[in-house]
C-alpha cells in the first residue's frame, strides 16, 4: 500500500490549480441514468471515487469514458442492469445516488445499503422515505434496498410529492431532486441542502431539460417532464480541495493562489480563515491566501452550507493546533468525526475532545511521526500538520487521500513542500 513521506518546515508559495469537485462530480455522473443521450462532464477530477462511480455506471450498462488528459467524462446509453452491488457501494457511499435516477427512469432498482463508515452511522432513511412519498415501494432484504414503482395508474412512474426534510441532507436532496425531474407532476423539496454542489446539479439538470425553480435556496420545486436529453456540463471547482490548500499554505506561513476558486464557494470558511489570520482575496484567476502574521485560535462549529463545512473541520483543526491561544471546534453533522485527534496528538498537538466538541490549545511546534488515518479529511489534516512539523512524517493508508485529492503530493511539491509518495 502506498505511503506518503513528508519533511516539515518548508514554506509553500505559488499557484495551485483547483480541480473539479468530487462531491459535484458524483451526483453529476448519476444524471446520465436519467437519459439515453450522452452526458459529457468537463473539468472532471481523476479521483478514486470518480473511477468507482464510473465502474458502477458501466456495470449498469452505460458506456463510460474518462479522458484524464482532457479532463472529460463521457457517459452514454441507457441502463440495462439495475443492481448496485455491495462490492462497489462499500467502496463509496455516494453510490446510493443511483437509486433515485434508476427508479425515476426504469421504475426499479436494487442497491446495496451503504452501511456506516468511520465518521458516523450515516443512515439513508431520508432518501428512502422521500422516494416512498413519491410512490416507490421499498423493502430491505439481505443488506439490499429493493425498490420499484408499481405499474398502477401511473404506469410505473414516480409521482410528485411535497417532501419536508426533518434535517438537511446533501445526498437525500440530490437523490430526490434527480428522481423528481422525471416524476409525474410537481415535487417540492423543503429544507433542502444548499451546498454549491447541489446548485451545480440543478444547473446540469436544467441544461438536460428539467424544470426546476428555487436554485440556491432551501426550497426546490421540480415540475416533472417526460424525458431528459444529453448535455455538456463543466464541474464546479472543489471548495474542499481549495480550503485544504488554504490551510496548508497558512500553516507554513506561505502564500498561495488557488486557481479557479471563488470566495463565495467557501461559505463561512472564509470568515474563519480570516479570523485565524489568513488574508483571503478574490483575484481574477482565483483566490489568494496569505498568512499575515501569527495564527490565532478561532472557534468554529460545522453546519450545512453556507455554514462552516464539516469536510473542512479536520484541516482547520490541524491549523489551530499551532495557533496562539485556544480554539473550540464543534462537529454537528457527523457523530464520530474526530478520528484525526489521536493522530494529531501523537504529533504533539494539545487537543481534548469530548462528545461533539474539541478544545485545541495551540503549541509552538509539532513533531513528525508515523501516522495512520481512517478517513479522507482526517488523512489530509495529518499532511497539513506534517508540513509544519519538525522532522519526518510518514502517512499510511494513502488510499483514503486518493478518494478525494488528485496527485496531492505533486501539487504540494510544486509549491515547495518536501513530499513524496512511496509506492508500497
Ligand atoms: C459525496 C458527498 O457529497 N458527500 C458529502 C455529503 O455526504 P452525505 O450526502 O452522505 O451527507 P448528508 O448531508 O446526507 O448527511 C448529513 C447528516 O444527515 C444524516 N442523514 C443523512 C441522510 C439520511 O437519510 N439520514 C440521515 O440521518 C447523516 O447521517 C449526517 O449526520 O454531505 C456531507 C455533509 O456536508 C459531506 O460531509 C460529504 O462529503
Ligand atoms: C465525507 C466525505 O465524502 P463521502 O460522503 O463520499 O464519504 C468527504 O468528502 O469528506
Amino acid at each position: 500500500m502506498d505511503r506518503i513521506r513528508l519533511q516539515g518546515g518548508r514554506r509553500l508559495d505559488g499557484r495551485i490549480a483547483i480541480g473539479g469537485a468530487k462531491n459535484a462530480a458524483l451526483p453529476l455522473m448519476a444524471t446520465s441514468l436519467l437519459t439515453e443521450q450522452a452526458v459529457v462532464l468537463t473539468n472532471a477530477p481523476a479521483l478514486a471515487d470518480v473511477a468507482t462511480m464510473g465502474n458502477l455506471l458501466a456495470q449498469h450498462g452505460l458506456k463510460v469514458e474518462h479522458d484524464t488528459t482532457t479532463r472529460q467524462i463521457l457517459l452514454d446509453g441507457a441502463a440495462t442492469q439495475f443492481e448496485a452491488p455491495y462490492d462497489l457501494v462499500r467502496k463509496m457511499r455516494a453510490s446510493i445516488l443511483v437509486l433515485g435516477p434508476l427508479l425515476a427512469r426504469f421504475g426499479q432498482a436494487r442497491v446495496s445499503l451503504p452501511g456506516g463508515c468511520a465518521i458516523g452511522t450515516r443512515p439513508v432513511d431520508l432518501h428512502l422515505k422521500g422516494l416512498e412519498q413519491m410512490g416507490a415501494v421499498i423493502d430491505l432484504e439481505a443488506g439490499y434496498i429493493n425498490a420499484h414503482v408499481p405499474k398502477g395508474e401511473n404506469g410505473g412512474r414516480l409521482k410528485g410529492a411535497r417532501i419536508i426534510f426533518p434535517q438537511v441532507s446533501v445526498g437525500a436532496t440530490e437523490n430526490l431532486l434527480m428522481a423528481a425531474t422525471l416524476a409525474e407532476g410537481t415535487t417540492q423539496l423543503i429544507n433542502a441542502a444548499r451546498e454549491p454542489e447541489i446548485t451545480d446539479l440543478v444547473k446540469c439538470l436544467v441544461s438536460m431539460g428539467a424544470k426546476i425553480e428555487g436554485e440556491g435556496s432551501d426550497r426546490l420545486t421540480v415540475h416533472g417532464v417526460d424525458s431528459l436529453h444529453g448535455t455538456t456540463h463543466a464541474i464546479l471547482p472543489d471548495r474542499i480541495e481549495a480550503g485544504t490548500f488554504a490551510c496548508a499554505g497558512a500553516i507554513t506561513g506561505g502564500e498561495l493562489l488557488l486557481e479557479g476558486m471563488t470566495l463565495e464557494l467557501f461559505g463561512a470558511c472564509t470568515r474563519s480563515l480570516r479570523e485565524a489570520g489568513v488574508e483571503m482575496l478574490q483575484e481574477e484567476d482565483g483566490v489568494r491566501c496569505r498568512r499575515l502574521n501569527g495564527l490565532h485560535g478561532v472557534d468554529v462549529m460545522t453546519e450545512p452550507f453556507p455554514g462552516f463545512a464539516t469536510d473542512m473541520q479536520a484541516q482547520f483543526m490541524a491549523l489551530m493546533a499551532v495557533a496562539d491561544g485556544a480554539s473550540m471546534i464543534t462537529e454537528t453533522i457527523f457523530e464520530n468525526r474526530f478520528m484525526h485527534v489521536p493522530e494529531l496528538t501523537r504529533m504533539g498537538a494539545r487537543i481534548n475532545a469530548h462528545g461533539s466538541s474539541a478544545i485545541v490549545r495551540g503549541v509552538a511546534k509539532l513533531s513528525g511521526a508515523p501516522v495512520m488515518a481512517t478517513d479522507l479529511r482526517a488523512s489530509v489534516s495529518l499532511i497539513i500538520a506534517a508540513l509544519a512539523a519538525e522532522g519526518e512524517t510518514i502517512v499510511n493508508r494513502v488510499y483514503h487521500l486518493d478518494r478525494g485529492y488528485e496527485r496531492i503530493e505533486e501539487k504540494l511539491a510544486a509549491v515547495g513542500a518536501d513530499i513524496e509518495r512511496m509506492p508500497g
